[in-house]
């Protein structure tokens, strides 16, 4: 089985399923926001806030594209297989690709203030418009996923083992 790659919306738990799932597997773990942080040595919101989304974006497709030859668990951030550039990076790359898919309801109750502030995205956004900007991205992930995976009501542990058992499957 090869090692997966997270796509999905903020919230559905990309990371703490990524950290999780690399944990299981015994295997490195990469999640390409740290990354980014690491890289320009500040943090995404204080990045946005100084040089705005589409440098941001920039900055996330090359590290996207410098990392997909290896062979990590990668969690991608919320935003990245909504670029059409990077839909073809992901779906060039050997790994499969794992939507996970969330509810609003399960997005907003994950998305504790700390987490909504660390996203600046959501910042000013209502939970109507969360769950807008949601519906408008999900035709990406559907586009971009070998598989969906639902992680309503289930434990990080759990979500991790259903991936195993899907892919070992497929
Ligand atoms: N399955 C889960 N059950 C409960 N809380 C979760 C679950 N997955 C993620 N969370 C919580 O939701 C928040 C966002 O998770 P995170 O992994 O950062 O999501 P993403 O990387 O997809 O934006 C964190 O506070 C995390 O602890
Ligand atoms: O959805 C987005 O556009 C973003 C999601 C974030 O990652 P998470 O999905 O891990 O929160 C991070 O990449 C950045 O704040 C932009
Ligand atoms: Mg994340």
């Amino acid at each position: 089985m090869k090692n997966p790659i997270l796509i999905g919306f903020m919230g559905a738990g990309k990371t703490t399923v990524g950290t999780t799932l690399a944990k299981v597997l015994g295997q490195p773990f990469y999640d390409l926001d740290d990354a980014i942080e690491k890289h320009l040595g500040q943090s995404i919101p204080s990045y946005f806030n100084e040089k705005g989304e589409s440098a941001f974006r920039q900055v996330e497709k090359e590290l996207l594209a410098r990392h997909l030859s290896t062979d990590n668990v990668l969690a991608t951030g919320g935003g990245t297989a909504c670029q059409v550039v990077n839909q073809a990076l992901l779906r060039a790359d050997k790994r499969p690709v794992v939507w996970l898919q969330a509810s609003d309801k399960t997005t907003l109750e994950n998305l504790s203030a700390e987490d909504w502030q660390k996203r600046p995205i959501l910042a000013d956004k209502t939970a109507e418009d969360l769950s807008k900007l949601k519906a408008s991205r999900e035709v990406f992930y559907r586009k971009t996923a070998d598989i969906i995976v639902n992680v309503d009501q289930k434990t990080p542990e759990t979500i991790a083992e259903e991936i195993i058992d899907r892919l070992q499957n497929a």
